[in-house]
Order: structure tokens, then sequence, then C-alpha cells
């Protein structure tokens, strides 16, 4: 069994959970309230400003220029992603100035994308992809899981279309192949920590739908935004 199948296996539990999340559930359904989705939104575009340069580490450490050129697109992909998630959504949400500048990133979002360079900083290009893998390949799940609802609403419609397109289909395959390639010509022990960062990445990736359905908040402190 490939490796990317084999850590699809061993995180199958925890993206169960993710499946049958009540945001998710709720999102399909159209019965998702807003507030909680407006919140969702402002999270993941900071989640995806930190994901770009994850992305951009991974590129300077790929050992070949073909993969530092592939990271690099993807990196610059994901800042247009985000730019059009942000106009897109903000239109549509009445998301405001004033609500912008006073984001402030929660403990899971923080938290996650902590995880994520961390993975970067002390790995190779093989802890980089295990680490962002979840992100594209469990919403591509979600996608396809999704697709044949009628939530009833533009919004939530057009959310569930981004991620089960074909062009989304072709970025998780890319991905998958690449982790694959990489963990066949590593250590055990580097497959252990790339597993290892996969599935904290996957249990990240089910807080970031109850962060969001709680509208979760620092208990007592208020940091400021960091870019
Ligand atoms: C918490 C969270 N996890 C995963 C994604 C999905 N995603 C983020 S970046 C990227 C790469 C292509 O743009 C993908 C698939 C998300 N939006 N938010």
């Amino acid at each position: 069994m490939s490796f990317a199948k084999r850590v699809r296996e061993a995180a199958d539990p925890i993206w169960q959970a993710s499946f049958r999340h009540s945001f998710v559930q709720e999102l399909g359904q159209g019965t998702l309230e807003r507030e909680k989705f407006r919140y969702y939104v402002m999270q993941d575009a900071y989640y995806l400003r930190h994901f770009a340069r994850v992305q951009a580490i991974g590129a300077a450490k790929a050992p070949d220029l073909a993969s530092t050129a592939r990271l690099a697109h993807h990196a610059q992909s994901t800042c247009e992603a985000e730019l059009s998630l942000h106009e897109t959504f903000a239109e549509l949400l009445n998301i405001t100035e004033e609500e912008r500048a006073a984001f402030v990133p929660a403990p899971t979002a923080y938290a996650y994308t902590s995880h994520m360079y961390r993975a970067a900083y002390e790995g190779h290009l093989g802890d980089v992809i295990a680490a962002i893998l979840p992100c594209y390949w469990l919403y591509y799940e979600i996608g396809e899981r999704l697709k044949t609802c009628q939530p009833n609403d533009p919004i939530y419609e057009k959310w569930i279309g981004a991620y089960s397109s074909d062009w989304f289909r072709s970025l998780v395959e890319e991905q998958i192949a690449r982790l694959d390639v990489i963990a066949a010509a590593v250590t055990e022990e580097d497959r252990r920590r790339m597993e290892q960062h996969f599935l904290i990445s996957s249990e990240y990736e089910y807080e970031f739908w109850d962060m969001a359905y709680r509208l979760e908040r620092w208990r007592s402190v208020r940091p400021a935004v960091n870019e």
C-alpha cells in the first residue's frame, strides 16, 4: 500500500468525525448559522495567508528545481485564492473594514498554522507536504460528499463548488503523488515523523470546524493580529 493511502487510513477516524461535524453537515443542508460561517471565513483567510508561506518554505526546501517551481506556483495560487475568497465572501457576507481591522486569530487557527510552520522549519519537503496534504485532501473529500447537497443558499453553494471541482482534484492528486515519491526515498524515521504531521493536521482540520461552530475565543488575552 502506498504511504499516502496508509496515512489516510490511519487518519480515517478523525476524517469521519470531520464529515459528521455539525458545521459540515449544516453547511450542506443550508442550515448553518451565518455568524458561524462568517467567523469561519475570516479565520480561514488568516489560515490561508500562513498556508501560502508554508508552501513557500516547501519551495525553498525542495531538493530539485521542478518541485521548487511547483510549490512556489502553489504558494502564489493560494495567495490569489485567498484574495478572491476575501473579495467574494467579504462582499456576499458584508464583512466590513472595521471587522477586518478588529480581527484576532482564534487559538485553534493559531495552533494549526503554528503546527505547519514547525513541521516546515524542522523538516524537509516531505515534512511540509505531509503537514499540508490533509488540507487539500480532506477538503476534496468533503467537496465530493457535499456536491449533491442542495443547501439552497448561493453562498454555501459557492463554497461547495470550489472544493468539488476537477481543478481542485488535480491539485490533490499532484500532492498525493509528491508525498509518495518522497516517502519512498526517505528513512523509516522520516516516514514516522511525516505520518505524525499528517495525523496532527487531520486533528486540527476537525478542530477548525469545531472552532468555528463554537465561535472560539481566547479566554483573556486579545493578541494583535500578525499578518
Ligand atoms: C482550515 C482549512 N483547511 C483546508 C483548506 C483547503 N485549502 C486551503 S489552501 C489549499 C490549497 C489550494 O488553495 C486548500 C485546499 C482550507 N481552506 N481551510
